[in-house]
């Protein structure tokens, strides 16, 4: 399915190895996903069934196709639906599966509609315990101490992001994890300087941001480019949110929303943020997207052509998270020290990856780097979410 012709390839990552990563996502997590979502509304009977066959089916059965009448069905004919239907959720691409269990996840709970349901993020009473926990507080309340020296706000804000990154709700619903509260250890990679050499003071260019979650990731990333629009490094950003909810957190219009009310809500600095945000986003200095594409069960190298061209003229497209990471590089056992430059070739311009490591793909690596981390932990430093890298492709 990748389309990378000049690089080298890799195994796709599937879910069918028992004891591995992808596969106790499918087992465990996805079905602790469903009953979490069950507790935290008062569904209805049909609902109810909805979510039990779900459970069923991506436990014990296979792939069923979108009903004739599903308003995306020819979409997801176009991303690999019928070549998947009647397989097993454990036989064919880790990352189609993931994604087609949140599509499936939502048409149980009535999230396409019609009807009352429609519209209802059933991940929302999470994102929002997040937002309004005193770690919010508490990073907000953080923006007041920070230095007045322009090199040591952008290392701060940059960090912010990244590491934002660090627990996603994903993570907490199922606590299939080490835990997400260690201390940091290093960056795996960092390409900080060529990142901030393609964002230059006074530059003119825009700033594309592919968003991951929402919450505690979401509020350093606005705030991320809030600061980059008020130092003047760049004049423009657009935001790629999802169009609908996804992998638990990811961050919707919804999302940015609460966001930026939490910021204009809050004390001191951070007020400043979101008016920043606030009056970019009516003057059209920051611009929102929900392109379809964003919630795709396929690797960016299989992008359609809108997003090409509007993602080329980009000064910068940083990309954000575990996942968006998986389907910038593809989703692949690629040697960790492929380099990212070869794989991200295809990009249609400059792009920075800012993750934390949650799953098992990584590229990019110095030799000395991977024999370390093998050395100290096997490999757990691939899935714990301890350890981070700044990646970019000029
Ligand atoms: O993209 P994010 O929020 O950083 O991480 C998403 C994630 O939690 O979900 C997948 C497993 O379901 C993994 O790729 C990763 O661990």
């Amino acid at each position: 399915m990748g389309r990378m012709p000049h690089t080298p390839s890799a195994p796709v990552i599937l879910g069918n190895e028992p004891g591995s990563f992808p596969h106790s996502v499918l087992a465990e997590r996805h079905p602790a996903i469903i009953r979490q979502v069950r507790e935290a509304f008062p569904y209805g009977p049909a609902q109810h069934r909805a979510l039990d066959a779900l459970l069923a089916s991506c436990t014990k059965g296979v792939v069923e196709p979108l009903p004739a009448d599903a308003h995306d069905r020819a979409r997801w004919t176009a991303w690999g639906m019928a070549e998947y239907a009647g397989r097993s959720w454990y036989d064919i691409p880790w990352l189609w599966s993931e994604s087609y269990f949140y599509r499936q996840l939502l048409n149980a709970v009535g999230y396409f509609g019609p009807g009352p349901w429609q519209g209802i993020d059933p991940f929302r009473p999470f994102k929002l315990a997040e937002l309004d926990s005193q770690e919010t507080d508490e990073e907000l309340a953080a923006l007041d101490a920070l230095s007045a020296q322009d090199q040591d706000q952008d290392r701060a804000l940059l960090h912010g992001s990244l590491w934002g990154n660090r627990a996603d709700l994903g993570f907490r619903l199922s606590a299939v994890t080490a835990d997400a509260e260690q201390p940091a250890p290093g960056l795996v990679a960092d390409d900080s300087e060529t990142l901030w050499s393609l964002l230059p003071p006074a530059g003119a260019g825009t700033l594309c941001l592919i968003a991951d979650n929402a919450g505690r990731e979401l509020i350093p990333d606005l705030l991320l480019i809030a600061h980059l629009l008020e130092r003047g490094r760049i004049e423009r950003a657009v935001l790629h949110i999802k169009p609908y909810p996804y992998y638990v957190s990811d961050a919707t219009t919804a999302d940015v929303l609460d966001a930026l009310r939490r910021l204009t809500g809050a004390q001191g600095a951070a007020v400043e943020y979101g008016r920043i945000l606030w009056s970019a986003m009516a003057d059209g200095r920051l611009i929102v997207r929900a392109h379809p594409f964003s919630a795709a069960p396929l690797p960016y190298a299989d992008m359609p052509d809108d997003l090409r061209a509007e993602l080329a003229t980009a000064a910068l497209t940083i990309v954000k998270g575990d996942l968006n990471y998986r389907r910038l590089v593809g989703d692949r056992l690629w040697p960790p020290t492929t380099p990212f430059g070869d794989l991200t070739a295809y990009f249609p311009g400059p792009v920075a990856a800012l993750r934390t490591l949650k799953s098992d793909v990584i590229t990019g690596l110095a030799p000395d780097t991977e024999a370390a981390l093998v050395a100290a932990e096997g490999q757990r430093w691939r899935t714990g979410g301890t350890h981070a890298l700044i990646q970019v492709r000029p």
